[in-house]
C-alpha cells in the first residue's frame, strides 16, 4: 500500500510539546489544558479568545516544530511498515505563518527518521490531491478541493473523538491498517 502519514498529532507530538512550551510561557497565569480535555482540533479553539495571540506565539516561535517530541512507538510502526513492503511517505501541511514551521518540519524528519527519510515528505495545503491508498490523520475531516483517491484513518487523539471512522494508534496500527483496501481491491 502506499501510506501516508501525518507529521503533527500522528509522528510529532505538537500537544505535549505546546503544553510544554505554554507552561513554561503562561503557566503562572493559566495553566496547560490536561490533553485528555482538548476538545478542538486546533489548540487555540481550546483557550481563552484574550489568549489567542499568546497561543499562537507558542507554535510561531523558532524551534517549536524542530524540537517536538516523537510520538511513542512510530518510529518502530514506521520501519516495520517499510519492511512488510508498503509505502510509507509523510503528508503534511505547513503553517501559512510557514518561516519556521516549514524547514522545522524537514528538520524534523531528518533528525528523528534520518536523512534519507526526507525524500518522503510530501509538504501540501490540500491533502486531497495526493495519492495514496490510506491517510492517517489526527485531523477529524481532511478536506480540500477533490474527492480523495485514500481512505482517512483517524490517528486516535482526545480532540477528535467525536468522528466516526477507523481510528488508529501506534498499538493497534498492523490490525487497523490491514482492513484498509487499496486501488485494486486487493490487501
Ligand atoms: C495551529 C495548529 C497546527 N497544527 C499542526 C497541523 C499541521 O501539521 P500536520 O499536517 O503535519 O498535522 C501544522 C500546520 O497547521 O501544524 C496542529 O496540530 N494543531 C494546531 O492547533
Ligand atoms: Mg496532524
Amino acid at each position: 500500500m502506499l501510506i501516508l502519514l501525518d507529521q503533527d498529532g500522528v509522528l510529532a507530538d505538537f500537544e505535549r510539546g505546546f503544553h510544554e512550551a505554554w507552561d513554561t510561557r503562561m503557566g503562572n497565569l493559566h495553566p496547560a489544558l490536561p490533553l485528555e480535555q482538548r476538545r478542538a482540533f486546533y489548540v487555540r479553539d481550546d483557550y481563552p479568545d484574550t489568549y489567542r495571540n499568546e497561543v499562537e506565539a507558542v507554535y510561531h516561535a523558532q524551534g517549536f516544530y524542530r524540537d517536538l517530541p516523537v510520538i511513542s512507538g512510530a518510529i518502530e510502526a514506521i520501519q516495520a511498515l517499510l519492511e512488510f513492503g508498503h509505502d510509507v511517505r509523510i503528508c503534511t501541511s505547513p503553517l501559512n505563518q510557514y518561516r519556521f514551521c516549514l524547514p522545522e518540519k524537514y528538520e524534523w524528519v531528518e533528525r528523528n527518521l534520518g536523512p534519507d527519510f526526507v525524500h518522503r515528505m510530501i509538504v501540501t495545503k490540500d491533502k486531497t490531491v495526493i495519492l495514496g491508498d490510506v491517510l492517517v490523520d489526527d485531523k477529524p475531516s481532511v478536506t480540500g478541493t477533490r474527492t480523495p483517491a485514500w481512505q482517512h484513518v483517524i490517528f486516535d487523539q482526545p480532540y477528535n473523538r467525536q468522528a466516526d471512522g477507523p481510528r488508529m494508534t501506534w498499538e493497534n496500527w498492523n490490525a487497523v491498517l490491514g482492513t484498509v483496501r487499496t486501488f485494486d481491491g486487493k490487501h
